[in-house]
């Protein structure tokens, strides 16, 4: 069977002898094969014909390209599609047909050149961009390497430092800094881009402008020693902040033959090192975490509704704490119009001083200036009554967590604001219904769960009840993408999902250390796994009177399988609560560097002997992959039960909601995700042993028994009557 084209290119040769090239793939022209396949046979036509003296190519619609086409790692990776030979697309083509032409070609940059499309671009002879064009190789992110040559030419046209920065980071840059580095020749409005890049090509073929092939250029790079150092500095780096994968080293050795032993030797490296890394676990998971990550805001009966988002413009906030105030931040942030109010003078000063705090920090990186920073916090207005709130198109309560105090906010909130308005609660555990159990708008009540500090943490929970509104959840849904964040629109359930989901990861921990596991060494290797920090370390930093509410409402509602552990409760009583009071498992000093304390094992010695514990000789011994999996297997139990009550529409949303809420590791693209790369027979025949030693806390729910028990994926989609939502 024939399988669907994706994409095209389209000629046009004008009188002036040019022939424009166009990438036609939406939404972000992509270089799919049958793109590449078109490209290569519209140059080749273009150098055979006589009325043809140059050529330009551009994207369609404003966007020059996105790169190669992602979706086309995976089909190599499932073996749907057979890789083309090693170095066809970057040498053979590329290379030799389109920068070894007889005739100059010039790239016409609009909206992006990013990844194979900035490799494209630099393949052509000259780049013309438009202002503020994004060009960047944020191939790394993805788990692969740059392989149509950008490892060779972007330091030819930047230089070594810059470019490694570039590769490494991820992040591009802007044509007008484009500009300035050499990577574009010039920057025009869009209106002249064509016609200033036709001009280009032609001049270049009469040799009025310079005939420059990038991969040949010396003169940006370093001499040979130095060149050497910044790499071997550019490893170093690497193996310290990424030291779990394998393809950015892997990058740098394909920069670094360019360098010592020339362009070619150079392709040649980066196209076998292109080949290996599709193939890693790591770039299976991060290709994964892309098109999930862009796949939460496709939720069935909400979004393909065709529902057109309604124009939010003025948000009020109910409370200026840490949560509240942070939520305002992220709102003026993306110029939304915010009333914070509070309940007296002294407290809504405050809460206007901790946005004010939020931005300043920005002026004081230099990544704000003073002019911006006055012109965000004028979009800021401060109130005591709900009289401004008669205009407001959303709410955004972020009081403390009392549900009598919440009812009364939502019964007021129905009487002030406007018919329209969503009513929104930032709750992290208290039902919605209940919450409007006073009111008659339950359709427009919604959780937007934000997570500390909320103007940086990247996830937002949009938590519907059964009553909520299609149309509501596409609005905040709108809204999260314009104040920058990934939304995961999750069903009502304490804990909703990330919390819930991780629940048991605390709890295990807590589990270990009290039967003999040294905490520090669970710290350590969770660390290692990949997270930002271990669950003791992460303890300390959300502060014990936070850890102790949480852990009541699960014990409350799971008390069937939560782990009841006296060592937080212990060490609170002796005014030890973590890192904001200097002591928690760990010592603090000035500048927050955490160090191990000998003294904590009396507060565990005493948590066994309170909850008549006893030491495990077998759970003091164990290894690094043991803690690993302890630790981890209960999440994915949770996870599993989270799925299969259809709080996630599917696992993929909890992968995502996982990575942002928690600092999952991406390069093993979330929970359900690694859980499958792991196998759910294994997970589910150690929870199975473990719950039968050490009791309910670890024993595998229906779901997971289920398809643990055949080998199945955990995150194969639910069938449709199971699914609650
Ligand atoms: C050999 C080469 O060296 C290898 C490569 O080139 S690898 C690819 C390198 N390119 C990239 O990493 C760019 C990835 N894309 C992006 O960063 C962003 O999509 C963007 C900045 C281009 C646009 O962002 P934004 O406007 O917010 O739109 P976004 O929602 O992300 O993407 C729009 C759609 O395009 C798709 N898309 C974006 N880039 C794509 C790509 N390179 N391939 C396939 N699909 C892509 C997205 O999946 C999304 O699809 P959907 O609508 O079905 O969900």
């Amino acid at each position: 069977m024939a399988s669907r084209t994706k994409g095209k290119t389209t000629m046009e040769v004008g009188g002036d002898g040019v022939a424009v090239i166009t990438i036609i793939n939406p939404p972000v022209n992509s270089l799919s094969f049958d793109v590449l396949d078109n490209l290569k046979s519209n140059y080749e036509e273009a150098l055979g014909r006589n009325d043809v003296k140059a050529i330009v190519i551009t994207g369609a619609k404003g966007k020059f390209s996105g790169g190669f086409d992602i979706s086309g790692f995976g089909e190599v990776q499932k073996g749907a599609r057979k890789e083309p030979k090693v170095g066809y697309l970057s040498i053979d083509i590329l290379t030799d047909l389109f920068e070894a032409a007889r005739k100059p070609s010039v790239a016409a940059i609009d909206g992006l050149a990013l990844g194979g499309g900035l490799e494209l671009a630099m393949a052509c002879h000259a780049r013309i961009s438009a202002p503020g064009a994004l060009l960047g190789l944020p191939e790394l992110q993805l788990g692969v390497i740059p392989g149509f040559g950008g490892t060779q030419r972007l330091p030819r046209l930047v230089g070594l430092t810059k470019a490694l920065e570039m590769i490494l980071t991820s992040k591009p840059v802007k044509a007008e800094e484009g500009h300035s580095l050499g990577l574009v020749d010039a920057v025009v409005p869009p209106a002249e881009l064509l016609n200033a890049a036709r001009r280009w090509a032609l001049d270049i073929a009469g040799r009025r402008k310079p005939w420059v092939c990038s991969v040949l250029k010396t003169d940006k790079l370093p001499p040979l020693g130095e060149a050497r150092e910044i790499l071997k500095f550019a490893r170093e780096q690497t193996r310290k902040q990424a030291p779990n994968l394998k393809h950015p080293l892997m990058c740098l050795e394909a920069v670094e033959v360019g360098i010592v032993s020339g362009p070619r030797a150079g392709l040649e490296k980066e196209a076998q090192v292109g080949s290996q890394v599709v193939n890693l676990d790591t770039t299976k998971s991060l290709i994964h975490v892309f098109f999930s990550q862009r796949g939460t805001t496709k939720v069935p009966g909400v979004t393909d509704r065709g529902l057109v988002p309604r124009k939010i413009r003025k948000v009020a906030i109910i409370g200026g704490g840490l949560m509240g105030s942070g939520i305002a931040t992220a709102l003026i942030l993306s110029n939304y119009t915010v009333i914070l109010k509070e309940v007296n003078e002294k407290f809504l000063e405050a809460g206007i001083g901790r946005v004010k705090a939020n931005l300043q920090s920005r002026v004081k990186k230099g990544r704000m200036s003073q002019e911006k920073f006055e012109k965000t916090m004028s979009l800021l207005k401060g109130s005591l009554d709900y009289e401004s709130f008669r205009d407001v198109d959303m709410v955004i309560e972020a009081v403390i967590e009392n549900i009598s105090l919440k009812q009364q906010i939502f019964a007021d909130l129905e009487k002030y604001c406007p018919q329209h308005c969503i009513l929104a609660s930032n709750t992290s555990t208290i039902d919605l219904n209940k919450i409007g159990e006073r009111t008659k708008s339950q359709d427009r009540i919604v959780g937007a769960h934000f997570f500390s500090p909320a103007h940086v943490m990247p996830l937002l929970e949009i938590v519907r009840t059964n009553h909520t509104s299609p149309q509501v959840i596409v609005d905040l849904l709108d809204v999260g993408k314009k104040i920058k964040k990934t939304p995961v629109v999750v069903g009502n359930c304490t804990g909703f999902a990330v919390n819930r989901m991780f629940f048991p990861y605390t709890q295990a921990a807590m589990f270990l250390a009290e039967r003999g596991t040294d905490p520090y060494l669970i710290d350590r290797a969770v660390s290692k796994f990949g997270m930002p920090m271990g669950p003791f370390r992460l303890c300390d930093l959300v502060g014990f009177g936070v850890a102790i509410a949480t852990a009541t409402q699960f014990i409350e509602n799971f008390p069937e399988r939560t782990n009841k552990s006296m060592i937080i409760p212990l060490m609170q009583e002796d005014k030890r609560a973590g890192e904001a009071t200097r002591k928690g498992f760990y010592l603090y000093d000035d500048k927050r560097k955490a160090k191990p304390d000998p003294e904590i094992k009396k507060y565990i010695e005493k948590a066994r002997s309170v909850s008549g514990v006893s030491l495990d000789p077998k759970l003091a011994k164990l290894t690094e992959k043991e803690i690993i999996e302890m630790t981890f297997f209960p999440v994915v139990n949770e996870a599993c039960r989270v799925f299969a009550e259809g709080i996630a529409v599917k696992a993929a949303d909890l992968d995502i909601a996982g990575i942002m809420g928690m600092g999952f590791p991406p390069y093993r693209g979330g929970i359900m995700f690694w859980a499958d790369s792991v196998g759910s027979k294994y997970i589910y025949s150690k929870l199975d042993e473990w719950s039968k030693t050490y009791g309910d806390f670890f024993k595998p729910c229906a779901f997971l028994a289920e398809r643990g028990s055949k080998g199945a994926p955990l995150s194969a989609p639910l069938e449709q009557s199971r699914s609650r939502l």
